[in-house]
C-alpha cells in the first residue's frame, strides 16, 4: 500500500525566470510583449518601468510605465529601489525591484522590455535566472518605417532613435539568443519556443524533480 506524504502533494514551484526583450526602438518588442500578456497560457507577469520620457498617446500611467519626473527618478535610484537603470535616447529608465522581487518569489516569471545597458545589469545581479532574447529588425529601411507608421514620435526622435539603433544592435553578441522580426508570428511562436525550453532546464525544476523522483524511488 503507497502511504501518501503530504509534502508532495503540494511539489515546489521551480524557480521563477526573467525574460528579458531588447532591440533597438521600432523592431518590435512592444508588440511581442503585447502578443505574450494576452496569451492566457504564457503566464508571464511584466515588469512596469519608470521613466521621466512624456507619455505617448497611446500609453496609460501604471500600464505601460509609470511616469514621474526627474527629482523622483533621481530619488528612487539613490535609495536602491530600482533593480537596474540607464539613460536611454535622452530620458531615464528603471525596474522597480520591489514587484520583481514579489512574482519571482512565488515562483512565476517575468517579463522585461529593456535596453542593453539594464540587460547587463540585471545578467550580473542574477545570472541564473536571465534568459535574453535580442529582437533585430528585418532592414534599417523596415525599421524606419515601421518607426513612421507607428507615428508616435516627432521626426527628430525617429531620426535620433534611427541614429542609436546603429549602436545598439552592435550589441546582438552579448545575448542568449537573436531573432529577426519580419513575421511577426513566427517571432512570437520563436519566443514562445525559448520560454518553454528555459522554463523546463533542469536548474529551475530542480526541487520539483527532486520531489518527484524520490516518490518515483520510493515506489515498490
Ligand atoms: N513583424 C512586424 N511586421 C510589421 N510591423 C511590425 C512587426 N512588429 C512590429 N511591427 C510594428 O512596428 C511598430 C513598432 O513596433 P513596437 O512599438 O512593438 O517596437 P518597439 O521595439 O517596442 O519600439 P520602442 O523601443 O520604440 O518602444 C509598431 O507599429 C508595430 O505594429
Ligand atoms: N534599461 C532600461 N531600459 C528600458 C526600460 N524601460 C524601457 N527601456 C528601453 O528604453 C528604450 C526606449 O523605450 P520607449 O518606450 O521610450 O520606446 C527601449 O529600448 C526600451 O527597451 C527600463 O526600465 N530600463
Amino acid at each position: 500500500m503507497m502511504i501518501a506524504n503530504p509534502a508532495l502533494q503540494t511539489p515546489p514551484r521551480r524557480r521563477g525566470l526573467m525574460l528579458i526583450l531588447s532591440s533597438p526602438s521600432g523592431a518590435g518588442k512592444t508588440t511581442l510583449t503585447r502578443l505574450l500578456l494576452q496569451n492566457r497560457d504564457v503566464d508571464l507577469t511584466l515588469s512596469v518601468s519608470v521613466t521621466t520620457r512624456a507619455r505617448r498617446s497611446s500609453e496609460a500611467d501604471g500600464i505601460h510605465y509609470h511616469f514621474i519626473s526627474r527629482d523622483r527618478f533621481e530619488t528612487m535610484r539613490d535609495r536602491g529601489e530600482l533593480l537596474e537603470h540607464a539613460e536611454v535616447h535622452g530620458n531615464y529608465y528603471g525596474t522597480p525591484r520591489g514587484p520583481v522581487d514579489e512574482v519571482l518569489s512565488n515562483g512565476r516569471d517575468v517579463l522585461f522590455d529593456i535596453d542593453y545597458q539594464g540587460t547587463q545589469q540585471v545578467r550580473a545581479k542574477a545570472p541564473e535566472d536571465v534568459v535574453t532574447i535580442f529582437i533585430l529588425p528585418p532592414s534599417i529601411h523596415e525599421l524606419r518605417s515601421r518607426l513612421e507608421r507607428r507615428a508616435e514620435d516627432a521626426p527628430e526622435t525617429i531620426a535620433a532613435r534611427l541614429r542609436a539603433s546603429r549602436n545598439e544592435i552592435t550589441r546582438w553578441t552579448t545575448y542568449d539568443y537573436v531573432l529577426v522580426n519580419d513575421d511577426l508570428q513566427r517571432t512570437f511562436r520563436d519566443v514562445l519556443a525559448i520560454l518553454t525550453a528555459e522554463r523546463l532546464r533542469r536548474v529551475r525544476q530542480e526541487a520539483a524533480t527532486a520531489a518527484f523522483v524520490s516518490q518515483l524511488l520510493s515506489e515498490r
